[in-house]
């Protein structure tokens, strides 16, 4: 991981650091996770229609707390193999499976969830052009 501060282990000293080393984190997953390339991808196309359709400030609320849901369910997936990753060494163990596929598992209901809301939301203004 490109850290500012190589081999720190102790705790951050001002909001700065701690900031510089979340901003790492978040580029991290943008380079490692192809899903979670998907994701932005997919809340990019989702924030353009919900621009040309209008949509309301409660519809846009609901439309980012999908993404949000999403990206955070990416980051913990993403946490969860590094650190199973860490202990058993790719080695096979049930425990690392099972964490993994509920990780795996929170990353499908919340895309599922985005995938509601945007059909929710989008439909009604896509019917009402038509
Ligand atoms: N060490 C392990 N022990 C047991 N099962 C494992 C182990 N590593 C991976 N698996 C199984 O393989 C699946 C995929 O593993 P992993 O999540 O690391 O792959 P991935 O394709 O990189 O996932 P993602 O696309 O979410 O990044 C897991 O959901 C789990 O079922």
């Amino acid at each position: 991981m490109d850290s500012r501060d190589k081999q720190q282990t102790d705790k951050n000293h001002h909001l700065v650091q701690a900031m510089g080393h979340a901003i790492d984190g978040i580029v991290e997953v943008l380079k490692e996770e192809r899903n979670m390339r998907f994701h932005v991808a997919a809340a990019i196309c989702a924030i353009l229609v919900a621009f040309y359709l209008h949509i309301s400030s409660m519809e846009w609320l609901w439309i980012l707390l999908a993404i949000f849901v999403v990206f955070t369910a990416e980051f913990l997936n993403t946490v969860t193999e590094a650190v199973t990753d860490l202990i058993v060494d790719h080695h096979y163990e049930l425990n690392v499976k099972k964490a993994k596929d509920v990780a795996a598992g929170g990353v499908l209901i919340s895309a599922i969830f985005a995938v509601i809301v945007g059909l929710v939301i989008f439909i009604p203004h896509f019917l009402a052009i038509i």
